[in-house]
Parts: structure tokens; C-alpha cells; sequence
């Protein structure tokens, strides 16, 4: 057990997908894993593990916000030795060629937040996606012909930002969306040398100010989950 997680050791597959909300956790193990059985509900942040095609599986919870996946994401890899981390997430559109309930493959992750900041003392460091899990899910994407983008995102702090046109900044810079976890995970993948890969569907547009209902997310996060399970 960990200090967030109470799973036992070897409960947890070495690959786990990673959405914020731990109802979807529940939703991708009940609806695509064989037999999921539920390792940990601690804070009410679900996880899972199962088998997708007979290969072990798991998906857990991340909460939202860079804080909150540091912490799930250091205790799978270190208490639970995971080496594949694949976040599913939501993000919103910076861009007006970003529609909502489009794919969009985190190439790199730029960030408004300290998570970074702090171990690199002011200096950047780069988070990027695993080079061989980012081109799986190309390949994957195309082989099923499901249209993706791929490019920098924003991982921010703030979700309700005080200046309306905060997000012209970085859409200037050619960032394709803005969600609040990617740049943490791929910067402690890199640390602790695993594997990292953000999807992340489009569910509302900064640019527009369209919106999905619950329905349509589900019917379109189905797309991404496809990807993630084709490179677990
Ligand atoms: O849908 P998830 O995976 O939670 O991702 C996005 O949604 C949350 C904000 O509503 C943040 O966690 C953001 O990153
Ligand atoms: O972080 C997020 C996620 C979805 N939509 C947003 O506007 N921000």
C-alpha cells in the first residue's frame, strides 16, 4: 500500500490509463477491461485492474491539476513499479481548426504551473511525450482511421482564468489546448525514466465557447480509450 493507493503489490499492471475523473476510470474498466476488479477507491479516486485482449491493465483516477496526478502518478511508478502511464483526458480548444470532440496527441506540454519550476530552480525543462508511444498512437490513429492532432498543449493551474484572453498568448505559439496534468507527467516520467502519453479529446473550445454534453464526451472519448488500448 501507498500512501493515496491501497493496492497490494502486483495488484496494479505495469501499464495504466490515467483520466482525471475516477467515474471515468469506472466507466473504461467496466465498459472495455475483462474481469475489472477495484484496487483501490481511497479518497473515493478510483483504480482497476483487469485484462484488455488477456493482457493486464489498469486505470486509475488522477484527480485534477498537477499536484494531485504528481502524486498518483510517483506512487505507481515507484510503489507499483507501472511503466507505461497513458493519461485520457479532457482539454479545451485554443485554436479555431481545434473542434470540439477532436483527439489531439500531446507532443509536448508547456505549463503555467510551479510543478516544474520548483525542481529546475526559474530554468525550463522541456516535458515531451515517450517518442515510441507517441508514434504507436499515430500509427494506431491512422490504422483506424480516426483523425488526430498532434503538437504542444498548455498544462495550467488555473482553470478559470481571470483574463478572457489569457489563452491568445499561447495560441500565438501555435498550442493546440489547454488541460491541467500533462506537463507534471511527462516531467516525472522523464525523472523516473517510464513511459508517458497524453490524449486528450476536445470538450469545450476557448475560441468559440462551444461545449459537449456528458453524452457526446462519451461517444468521442470512446475514440481516444481505442488508441490508449491499441499501445498498452
Ligand atoms: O477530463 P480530465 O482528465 O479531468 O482533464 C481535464 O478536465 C479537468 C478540468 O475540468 C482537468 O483535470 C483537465 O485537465
Ligand atoms: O483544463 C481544461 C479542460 C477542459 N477545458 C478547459 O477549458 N480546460
Amino acid at each position: 500500500m501507498s500512501i493515496h493507493i491501497n493496492a497490494k503489490k502486483g495488484e496494479i499492471a505495469p501499464t495504466v490509463l490515467l483520466p482525471g475523473d475516477p467515474m471515468r476510470a469506472k466507466w473504461i474498466a467496466e465498459t472495455y477491461f475483462e474481469n475489472p476488479t477495484l484496487y483501490n477507491d481511497v479518497r473515493g479516486m478510483y483504480g482497476y485492474t483487469g485484462t484488455f485482449n488477456g493482457k493486464p491493465i489498469s486505470v486509475q483516477g488522477t484527480g485534477m491539476g498537477a499536484p494531485s496526478i504528481g502524486i498518483y502518478a510517483h506512487e505507481l511508478i515507484n510503489e507499483y513499479e507501472v511503466q507505461k502511464l497513458i493519461r485520457v483526458g479532457s482539454a479545451g480548444s485554443y485554436q479555431k481548426n481545434v473542434k470540439i470532440r477532436d483527439i489531439v496527441i500531446a507532443m509536448a506540454a508547456s505549463s503555467n504551473s510551479s510543478f516544474n519550476n520548483l525542481p529546475f530552480h526559474g530554468e525550463n525543462f522541456a516535458p515531451t511525450a515517450h517518442a515510441e508511444l507517441f508514434l504507436a498512437a499515430i500509427n494506431v490513429a491512422n490504422e483506424k482511421n480516426i483523425p488526430v492532432k498532434a503538437g504542444n498543449i498548455l498544462t495550467s493551474d488555473v482553470f478559470y482564468q481571470e483574463d478572457p484572453d489569457y489563452y491568445k498568448k499561447w495560441a500565438k505559439y501555435g498550442v493546440l489546448c489547454v488541460e491541467m496534468e500533462t506537463a507534471a507527467l511527462y516531467t516525472l516520467a522523464a525523472r523516473f525514466q517510464v513511459k508517458a502519453l497524453s490524449l486528450l479529446t476536445i470538450s469545450d473550445s476557448l475560441v468559440t465557447h462551444e461545449t459537449t454534453t456528458s453524452e457526446e464526451r462519451a461517444k468521442t472519448f470512446k475514440e481516444m480509450i481505442e488508441i490508449a488500448l491499441a499501445i498498452s
